[in-house]
């Protein structure tokens, strides 16, 4: 079988614009096999754009001559200038788009300040709850350091390639894409800044997503470095941050906003997560963690707040089954919360101004 190493040799008989090996002068910044398909990427100046893309063809074609490997995607990544300082103020940051994804309308971060807050189910019955409005909807699993698509939806399998685009995987209606459907589930996963450029542009712009109203990208939890380049490289119309109520939650939450505000991303809102506990016997609702925070905060930093989910076994249940909530019950009460939340969400949209359609920008 192709691995990575096998794939790598091939490439070493590439040359690169200046006749040397293209593996011995740096330009390959990823390989990645899963089954019969491989993944590269390579990082170069932007000024050789056109050089590069004549060797992208040639990579392509060496990749194919690996026994084992039926098809390959190899993409280009301009190498990234030093982070810039913040902008003056009243002015945006200059944004990197990697890739043009012009059919879809609104990309929506679903973010937290850190890990374990639930912002993978919310992120999955929120896309749910959009599709429940009759919009045509993604959801891209973006969670680099635990990508959950794979559990939350009982998905299984790689995306098929046709001619250069991976095909989304469907599930309830959502088409779906996921780190956790490339990489092997327990090959530990070490990111370096451009990987994760790499990784986000692939599952972005090589994915056929078609004509979308919505993509809910569920963000890999946290403020860090690949967080931030995240939300600088995706051409955002909102993001909606999940906290829960504990007072750490809350202080990471404030970073979530403040992370956006910084890439001059529009918060559509913060949503309690594990807000109160139901009991499942006699319906009885007990505040476990001191309630009201996120509301608070939420008033406090000028963004919505835009409701609550209570802590309930049904929702980890189904999260956990591979059936969402509002998919397996769509007309019971938790279907019901995320279905608001999904509303408040499209109506934020819809009545923001939609952003600049988004520009490739090599430079
Ligand atoms: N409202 C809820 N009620 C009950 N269980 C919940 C709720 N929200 C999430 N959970 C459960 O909590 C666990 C963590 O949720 P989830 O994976 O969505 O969190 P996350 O913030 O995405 O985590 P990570 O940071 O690890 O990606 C899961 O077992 C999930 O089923």
């Amino acid at each position: 079988m192709a691995d990575e190493a096998s794939v790598l040799k091939a490439l070493e008989s590439v040359a690169g614009p200046d006749g040397k090996s293209i593996v011995a002068a740096g330009l390959v910044s990823g390989v990645n096999v899963s089954g019969a398909k491989a993944f590269v990427s390579l990082t170069g100046d932007p000024a050789r754009a056109k050089e590069l893309e004549v060797l992208r063809v040639a990579v392509e074609g060496a990749v194919k001559t690996v026994p084992g490997i039926e098809s390959a995607i190899v993409t280009l990544t301009a190498e990234r200038a030093p982070a810039p300082a913040a902008p003056p103020p009243g002015q945006a940051p200059q944004r990197k788009t990697i890739a043009a994804i012009e059919k879809i309308k609104y990309i929506v971060a679903v973010s937290s300040g850190k890990g374990g807050v639930g912002k993978s189910t919310t992120s999955a019955n929120l896309a749910l709850g959009l599709a429940a409005q009759g919009w045509r909807v993604g959801l891209l699993d973006a969670d680099i350091y635990g990508p959950s698509a794979p559990r939350l939806f009982g998905l299984k399998g790689q995306p098929e390639v046709v001619g250069n685009k991976m095909i989304p995987l469907e599930a309830y209606g959502l088409k779906i894409m996921s780190i956790g459907f490339l990489v092997e589930e327990d090959v530990p996963m070490v990111w370096r800044g451009p990987m994760v450029a790499q990784a986000l542009g692939q599952m972005l712009g090589e994915v056929a997503w078609g004509e979308l109203d919505a993509l809910v990208v569920d963000m890999p939890p946290g403020t860090g470095d690949a967080q931030l380049t995240m939300a600088q490289q995706v051409p955002l119309a909102g993001a909606v941050v999940v906290s829960t109520p504990q007072d750490l939650a809350l202080i990471d939450a404030r970073r979530g906003v403040a992370m956006f505000q910084k890439v001059s991303t529009p918060i559509l809102g913060i949503i309690e997560n594990m807000s109160y506990f139901l009991c499942p016997h006699c319906g009885g609702r007990t505040d476990i963690f001191s309630h009201g925070g996120a509301r608070q905060d939420a008033e406090a930093l000028g963004v919505p707040f835009l409701g609550e989910v209570p802590l309930d076994l049904a929702i980890r249940q189904t999260s956990d089954a591979g059936t969402p909530v509002v998919a397996s019950a769509p007309d019971g009460p938790h279907a019901a919360i995320y279905k608001e939340l999904a509303a408040k969400v499209k109506n934020l949209l819809e009545t923001q101004s939609r952003r600049a359609p988004p520009k490739i920008v090599v430079g």
